[in-house]
């Protein structure tokens, strides 16, 4: 089942083109790897996509509704959501506090200072972030606070965070950078193992990482979509291996 349909996206910066014509469908469940040099528009390509930024041309459907004039709020609700490359977390806030506030948003709750309240009102919330923390690994580090973890840890958690509002689709822009080689392992097992219905876009500068993830990629080059395919002929492409091996850093 289609879940996204992004249709002939321009993207222009006061008059320099980012992106160009990019058209693709996404499919429910799917794992797809977006790669491409430095500036060639991933992260704005995401930024389309979350409602962050309007495409100066072209159309994007979601489940079939038109969505390119709504606001990132919306898109959200509808199960579209990212995850940033920059920490976004409550730092004064525990691990368990950040994501209590999450789970009451996801659950049209208002907003409440948890520490103050008992625990037992809110059994089903408290239930729900337990379980989440527990397939985390971060159950028994619950109360620290966010900004005594180690950047992989927040990072970490960010993921854990997005994942718990259950989107529908998950953009993950570099969800490794910055970690240590075991924080890395750690998050691409998790994420080898999330449902299966949960549709992911990976922007991801490591490519074992990536080509282990995703089973399709999109190469953005240009602002253009020079390759859709699956990682096995990306690897073996010959302009991908230009990209590589020339100066043109992939990231
Ligand atoms: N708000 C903006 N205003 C002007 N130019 C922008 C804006 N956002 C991005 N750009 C430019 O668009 C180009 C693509 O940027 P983008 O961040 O999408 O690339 P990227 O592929 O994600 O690169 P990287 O891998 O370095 O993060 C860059 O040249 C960038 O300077």
């Amino acid at each position: 089942m289609t879940i996204l349909k992004v249709d002939a996206v321009n993207k222009s910066f006061g008059g320099l083109e980012i992106l160009k014509e990019v058209s693709f469908n996404v499919n429910q469940g799917e794992r797809i790897g977006v790669i491409g040099p430095n500036g060639a528009g991933k992260t704005t390509f995401f930024n389309l996509l979350t409602g962050d930024l309007s495409p100066s041309k072209g159309t994007i459907y979601f489940n079939g509704s038109n969505i390119t004039k709504e606001p990132n709020y919306r898109r959200a609700r509808r199960g579209i959501v990212r995850t940033f490359q920059k920490n976004n977390l409550l730092d004064e806030l525990s691990i368990l506090d950040n994501l209590l506030l999450v789970l009451q948003r996801k659950h049209g709750l208002k907003y409440t200072w948890f520490r103050i309240r008992k625990e037992k009102y809110y059994a089903k919330l408290y239930s729900e972030a337990e379980e989440l923390l527990d397939t985390w690994g971060l159950y028994k580090r619950r109360h620290v606070n966010v900004k005594n973890l180690s950047y992989g840890e927040q990072r970490q958690i960010e993921i854990m965070l997005g994942i718990a509002t259950d989107p529908s689709i998950l953009l993950l822009d570099e969800p490794t950078a910055g970690m240590s080689q075991s924080e890395t392992d750690y998050i691409v097992n998790l994420l080898t193992k999330l449902p299966e219905e949960l549709t992911l876009m990976i922007i991801e500068h490591d490519l074992d990482i990536i080509f282990g993830l995703a089973e399709r990629m999109i190469v953005l080059h240009d602002g253009h979509v020079l390759i859709d395919d699956s990682p096995e002929i990306v690897r073996d492409h010959p302009q991908v291996n230009e990209i590589y091996m020339g100066s043109e850093e992939i990231v």
